[in-house]
């Protein structure tokens, strides 16, 4: 017997080959359940409903078994095969529960019926609403790469001809939310006339949000028009006109005087979507609202395929109800908490106790410095210019910004804010709202804002896109009846409130109403606080710096004494009493 029959013998005749065996699994035993046990997959389904997993079946109700017989005395080789069977149904009931934990994982709550799915990249509006690539190339020029939770859900609304009413916090990112499905629609110019109107509460914003527009239809030929001088706009826009424009954006007052003229100076039958930026300052009643001029534009876009699109931080119910009222099918969206300020920023109360108080703690921390730029909000255009005044001797780079400016004034100051040249602005309620100054660090709420719906528009100048921010706001003992109100959004944004406000009694809702609209009566900020022989020596050495000049913002000033100063606010005290 030689070698080879021995090992043969040896070895019952296995046969060895280079190949390496075939993945092999082992016959896996029935696991030991206990009748009452629920047996958890730990796969991706985890966390479904039972329902709505994909049916995977056990192993006794059918097994593939696979054989492969080297020779005849090796084992069978057993492979199990799964069979999973989903229906369309359950497929369905799988996909809607990935929507609801996209709009969980993002806050995103609508209301109403058969709402888009939202989107959770902006590629999604190329495949599935066929969006522009220009308007996708412009985009990422704009530095935006992934949607905001508002755009998310805003855009697919929009884009399936829904009208919508929408709630986002301040620096969310609602203006593309509205102008991206609106340059969609639009698609290319039309010699249609005006076919989306957007309606701002102030210059400031409608000017802003036209740079916006204009740079996400770069390319398209779209033309994008904001209304300025009224009385060129006859021949401009009127039945006759060459309808030269698509998109217009305006504030309310400026259209509603070419609606009243006669002939009508503005063509607004082409409009196909409406938009209210701000849209509960809009429908504010009184001198400050635009409730009538809104109600005149709507009655003028007259298509009968209008779509409204309503986007603000802040929720009315006097919105809600005009929604309910006049359009049909329309959805809700809100993100994350309704009428809250954003969590971005850093808030805190400080009580000044008095008039001077504020002022000596504002100076304060001025000497402890700050980092521009920095917005100062007060109450009204007077406390303005009285603050711009006490302040503007302090070395540092101040302006102020209010409605009695013209407006030549108000877009210098904006752009000079803009880029640095301006470190502290003052303003009024003028700019709190929709204003996207980049990068504001420090708020100060030096006056204590009449409502939390004035406060959160105020406070969201800073914190804006995903930046964050500081806000300080000081407090009197004049402005108990709103602290409790206020309080309460600081906490809800996460930022810690003494006890002892959150626990002051509420306001009635009539008490809130009135409080919101009248101006407190406030000791005014001058230079009677300050000692006017203090004053006198500052504007001396400032008067002697400048040769008898105060160069501010590049610009010459001349520097006012401390007479001056008096007599100018006397007589506009005397303006104020009539
Ligand atoms: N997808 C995005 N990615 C990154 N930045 C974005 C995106 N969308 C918008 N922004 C930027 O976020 C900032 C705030 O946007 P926007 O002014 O539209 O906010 P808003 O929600 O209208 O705020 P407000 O309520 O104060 O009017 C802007 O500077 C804008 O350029």
């Amino acid at each position: 017997m030689d070698a080879r029959e021995i090992f043969k013998q040896l070895t019952c005749g296995a046969v060895f080959t280079k190949r390496k065996p075939p993945k092999t699994q082992e016959p896996v035993a029935p696991p030991l359940v206990c009748p009452k046990m629920e047996v958890k997959e730990e796969d991706e389904t985890m966390g479904l409903a039972e329902s709505m997993k994909p049916e995977i079946e056990s192993d006794n109700e059918e097994t593939n078994v696979d054989m492969q017989i080297l020779d005849d005395s090796a084992m069978p080789i057993l492979t199990k095969k799964k069979k999973k069977t989903v229906t369309a149904a359950q497929l369905k009931n799988w996909e809607t529960e990935k929507i609801n934990r996209l709009r969980n994982k993002y806050h995103i709550h609508i209301k109403g019926s058969n709402p888009p799915d939202p989107l959770e990249t902006f590629n999604e509006m190329k495949t599935k609403y066929g969006i522009n690539s220009q308007v996708f190339d412009n985009l990422f020029s704009c530095g935006y790469n992934i949607p905001t939770p508002i755009q998310m859900q805003a855009i697919p609304v929009m884009a399936s001809g829904r009208s919508v009413m929408a709630c986002a916090q301040t620096g969310s990112g609602k203006t593309s939310a509205f102008l991206l499905p609106i340059i969609r629609d639009l698609k290319k110019p039309k010699a249609k006339g005006f076919r989306a109107v957007i309606l701002c509460p102030t210059r400031e914003l409608a000017k802003q949000t036209q740079r916006e527009c204009l740079r996400l239809v770069d390319g398209l030929g779209l033309r994008v028009h904001i209304l300025s001088k009224v009385n060129q706009a006859e021949s401009r826009y009127g039945e006759k006109s060459n309808k030269k424009f698509d998109i217009l954006i305006t504030t309310p007052n400026r259209v509603c005087y070419l609606l009243s003229e006669e002939p009508v100076a503005l063509d607004l039958t082409s409009v196909k979507w409406l938009i209210l930026d701000e849209a509960d300052k809009l429908f504010e009643e009184g001198k400050n609202g635009f409730r009538e001029q809104f109600d005149q534009i709507y009655k003028a876009c007259s298509r009968s395929s209008l779509k409204v699109g309503l986007f603000s931080a802040t929720w009315t119910n006097a919105v809600a109800k005009w929604c309910r009222r006049n359009i049909k099918g329309f959805l809700t969206i809100t993100i994350g908490q309704r009428n809250s300020a954003t969590d971005l920023v850093e808030q805190e109360l400080v009580f000044a106790g008095s008039e001077p108080g504020k002022l000596l703690a504002f100076r304060e921390m001025l000497r402890k410095g700050l980092q521009p730029p920095v917005l100062v909000f007060v109450d009204s255009k007077d406390r303005a210019q009285q603050l711009y005044k006490e302040l503007m001797f302090d070395g540092i780079n101040i302006d102020v910004i209010h409605s009695d400016r013209n407006q030549q004034e108000r877009d210098n100051v904006v752009k000079d804010f803009r880029v640095g040249k301006i470190w502290v602005l003052v303003c009024t309620e003028l700019i709190s709202r929709g204003i996207d100054f980049k990068g504001v660090n420090l708020v100060v709420n030096y006056d204590f804002p009449q409502s939390a719906i004035s406060y959160i528009h105020r406070v969201g100048r800073t914190g804006r896109a995903g930046r964050r921010g500081r806000a300080i706001t000081y407090w009197t003992t004049n402005d108990t009846a709103n602290l409790k109100s206020i309080a309460k959004v600081i906490k809800n944004s996460g930022c810690p409130v003494p006890e002892y406000m959150l626990a002051l009694k509420d306001q009635s809702k009539k008490a809130k109403k009135k409080l919101g609209k009248t101006v407190p009566e406030r000791e005014d900020i001058n230079v009677k606080h300050a000692t006017k022989k203090k004053v006198k020596v500052i504007a001396k050495v400032n008067h002697k710096k400048a040769n008898g000049k105060l160069v501010q913002n590049g610009k010459v000033a001349k520097v006012k004494t401390q007479k001056m100063l008096n007599k100018s606010l006397k007589t506009k005290a005397k303006k104020v009493s009539g």
